[in-house]
């Protein structure tokens, strides 16, 4: 079943489209991790969804049903923002019961239901804390409970782990996808940060200017990139013009092997890094420029004799040193035709 759906959404402010007409689907239970640089309207998509930004046209429809009109607090959506926007003057319970009380739910009631809810985002007991005394991923945590405990039918996250540091944000994104579908919870998240969006999603939809660039699962995105827009907010920077003539482009980097039943004519290719081979027989002379230690590999930028240089992933033990003269050749199977 779809739990949400986007129909020909148009947001402009002074004239500029920020939402251009998007059509979007998200099933019941599937967590979708919108993804974009910033100022590409993923902010103002959640703010539409949510009821806090009139769209100028087309319709948000939640379990089936047209939004328009329908206030922000009978959506049942539940909202998490990046700077966590907890009530500093309350306690952690007094936070996870606000949308509890908004409801007009029971003094028991409540307090069962925050208890329940502590336990399950790992802060068992840590109701009478007061927020302030919270270290950033505690406070994420409880904004986490805060936004769950109504039993929202659809969950937004803006940035959820935008203020917390890296191996934090690394670790919690994983306890957080265990947790939704565990839960069966339906997610929609906005993040510019793609390796968050693609450890919580099954689904990454890439914006770029107001429309979707790309939708699909993180692996389809990684492998085949839809646009160059696509590939460069990915960070693959091995991009350039080609002309296709039967399984071979031809580039300033020389031939590139295109899959087969690749149209022939004008485009643009994309080797991703791990398809640039330095090999004795590679037909490429380059010279290498730098090194970036990658945890499990090396990418080492090199630069050819003609055209733009270009990245190569290297095992650690194998990568050659900054200024060795070097040859490359490219593998098939990393090689992506753009339009
Ligand atoms: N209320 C508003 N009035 C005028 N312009 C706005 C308003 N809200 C957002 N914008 C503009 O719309 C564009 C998209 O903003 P939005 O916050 O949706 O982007 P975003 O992708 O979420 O960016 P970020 O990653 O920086 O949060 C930006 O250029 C922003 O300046």
């Amino acid at each position: 079943m779809t739990m949400l759906r986007l129909e020909d959404l148009t947001v402009r402010f002074g004239g500029q489209a920020v939402l251009d007409a998007v059509d979007l689907a998200v099933g019941e239970g599937e967590i979708v991790c919108v993804l974009g640089p910033s100022g590409s309207g993923k902010s103002t998509l959640l703010r539409v969804v949510a009821g806090l930004q009139r769209a100028e046209a087309g319709r948000v429809l939640l379990g089936g049903r047209d939004q328009d009109g329908v206030p922000t607090h009978r959506r049942e959506v539940g909202l998490m923002f990046q700077d966590h926007q907890l009530f500093p003057q309350r306690d952690v319970a007094g936070n996870v019961a606000f949308g509890l009380r908004m409801r007009g739910a029971g003094r028991a009631e409540t307090a069962a239901r925050v208890a329940e809810l502590l336990d399950l985002v790992g802060l068992p007991g840590a109701g009478a804390r007061p927020v302030r005394e919270l270290s950033g991923g505690e406070q994420q945590r409880v904004a986490l409970a805060r936004a769950l405990a109504p039993g929202p039918r659809l969950l937004m996250l803006d940035e959820p782990l935008g203020q917390l540091d890296r191996s934090l944000r690394e670790r919690l994104v994983v306890e957080l996808r265990t947790l939704f579908r565990r839960l069966g919870t339906t997610v929609l998240a906005v993040t510019h940060d793609q390796g968050e969006a693609f450890a919580l999603a099954d689904r990454v939809v890439v914006m770029g200017e107001g429309r979707i660039a790309q939708a699909g699962t993180p692996l389809e995105v990684w492998r085949r990139p839809a646009s160059e827009f696509v590939a460069r907010f990915l960070g693959f920077e091995n991009v350039v013009a080609a002309t296709v003539r039967g399984a071979v482009a031809e580039t300033v980097w020389g031939p590139v092997p295109v899959p087969s039943g690749t149209a022939e004519g004008a485009c643009r290719v994309l080797v991703r890094p791990g398809g640039v081979r330095i090999a004795p027989d590679g037909h490429l002379a380059c010279v290498v420029a730098g090194r970036t230690f990658r945890g499990d590999h090396v990418v080492v930028r090199l630069r050819p004799e003609g055209g733009p240089e270009l990245d190569a992933a290297c095992a650690l033990a194998v990568a050659p040193e900054v200024g060795a003269s070097v040859r490359v050749g490219f593998a098939a199977e990393d090689v992506v035709v753009l339009p």
